[in-house]
């Protein structure tokens, strides 16, 4: 059996189906579209490994799919299939990113090893990007937690007085001020540090799910558990487990996991005997426990014990002195990555990013300064480089009426993309949903360039 998905995008029926049984008969899991509509809502939806795409499609040519799939990082990988003698679609679809193209009717036995080739490539790339996150992750030390506001400061020297220890610690802090960044730094300055660090998010998953996942079964305890399954919890034995969203876990689930940390024990899903580990948890939250506690929705006796080390994220909003350096560091990243000169940022810039609200903290301002980065045309970032929000922030019509008014958001929404697609009609209409006409039309009426 081949692991893998692949994505067949044919209308012609009788075709469709025989690649499909092929495919099928190397095991290959297959799913099939007959549009690019229904392509892309697959692509939207399903994991996908590699597309077989023709060219001539009823809603438009198959090579748009290229381009529509390289629009955001991914491993997919997209092999074309063209006319017979059709050179040019060949070479615009490899100029495009497609990974091969296959010409219709002849190359019939090069399409199985070519979808071979393909996946192991997929697999490959998927498995360096694994490498490298985990790799990322072991350096994620205090070194690399940036910002020197009080607040951090605090927050990092107390990281470090608890990280030798092997007490819990609890992170408290909106969505991304950095508590799994925290809470790795943690485990890499701990005794523990050249074993596992695993992590999971309890609002994710169901409760049953969860369970399971933390604790691990036995086989037998419940339909489809055909073999024993090992839990985190006993996957990162002697090292460190990290439990996001620890507000969200179910009652009795909070009381099996007091029960860890403080016997060191559990029983897995439909066992009997008890399990020992050596573990260290480190826990996070968004949620006030007090009053979750309050609220009847969690654990006193859970939350004394992991509070050991309390360790408070403020928003970025309140260290507002940070900002610059952030993104600093991260206009440096992604200068980096994306192999762009972009060496600074304009006051205005700037002051923009010191005012805004910031409602999804630091991971909101690294995606700001990665799509900044991306789009601009200059080595210094500006106001034009911001997403339209800020702009709407901003502006002083903000405070006028008409920017209530529907059709100044969709002036202001067709420039930006325009600007991101850096003038490419027919991808700017794609990614707005709408046609090519309705585009020409609307840019006219705005009198937009
Ligand atoms: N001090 C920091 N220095 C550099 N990067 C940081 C820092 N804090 C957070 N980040 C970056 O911001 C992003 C969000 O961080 P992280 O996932 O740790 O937040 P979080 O609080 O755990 O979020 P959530 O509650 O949504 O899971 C990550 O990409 C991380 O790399």
């Amino acid at each position: 059996m081949n692991s893998g998905t692949i994505l067949l995008v044919e209308d012609e029926e009788k075709l469709r189906q025989l690649l499909y049984r092929i495919i099928s008969l190397e095991g290959f899991r297959v799913l099939a579209a007959e549009n690019l509509k229904a392509a892309r809502k697959q692509l939207q939806t399903e994991q996908i490994d590699v597309v077989l795409c023709d060219v001539m499609l009823p809603d438009g040519n198959g090579i748009s799919l290229v381009e529509y799939i390289h629009e955001a990082p991914t491993s997919t990988a997209i092999i074309m299939l063209t006319a017979y003698g059709n050179i040019p679609d060949s070479v615009k679809a490899i100029k495009a990113g497609a990974f091969d193209y296959i010409t219709k009717g002849n190359d019939n036995a090069r399409i199985i090893p070519l979808i071979h080739r393909a996946m192991e490539r997929v697999h490959l790339q998927n498995r360096v990007e694994h490498l490298q996150e985990k790799i990322a992750n072991k350096y994620a030390t205090f070194h690399g937690l940036i910002g020197h506001s009080p607040a951090m400061t605090a927050a990092r020297e107390l990281a470090a007085k608890a990280a030798p220890s092997d007490a819990p610690v609890l992170l408290l802090g909106e969505t991304g001020t950095g508590k799994e960044m925290f809470a790795q730094a943690i485990h890499q300055a701990s005794k523990r540090a050249d074993k596992d660090f695993l992590a999971i998010n309890c609002s994710a998953i169901g409760k049953d799910i969860l369970e399971s996942e933390i604790f691990g079964y036995k086989a037998g305890a419940f339909t489809g558990a055909a073999k024993n399954k090992k839990g985190l919890i006993e996957e990162a034995n002697h090292g460190t487990l990290f439990l996001d969203e620890i507000g969200e876990m179910p009652l009795d689930l909070q009381a099996k996991l007091l029960r860890v940390l403080e016997t060191k024990e559990f029983i897995k899903v439909g066992d009997t005997k008890v399990t020992r580990v050596d573990i260290r948890i480190i826990a996070a939250t968004n949620r006030n426990l007090q009053e979750e506690i309050e609220q009847g929705r969690f654990r006193e006796d859970l939350y004394y014990r992991l509070n050991v080390f309390t360790i408070s994220l403020p928003p970025l909003r309140e260290r507002a002195e940070d900002i610059p350096t952030f993104a600093a560091h991260f206009l440096r990243y992604f200068a980096g990555k994306t192999n762009k000169q972009v060496l600074d940022m304009s006051p205005e810039f700037l002051q923009q990013l010191k005012t805004h609200q910031w409602r999804g903290n630091i991971r909101e301002l690294k995606n700001t300064m990665e799509r900044a980065v991306i789009i601009t045309n200059h080595t210094t970032l500006t106001t034009d480089d911001l997403p339209m929000e800020f702009k709407l922030d901003k502006s002083p019509a903000r405070q006028k009426q008409s920017n209530f008014d529907l059709a100044v958001m969709e002036k202001m929404h067709i420039k930006w993309v325009m600007e991101y697609v850096k003038g490419n009609k027919s991808r700017a209409a794609r990614l707005m949903n709408i046609g090519l006409s309705t585009l020409y039309r609307k840019m006219e009426e705005y009198g937009i360039g």
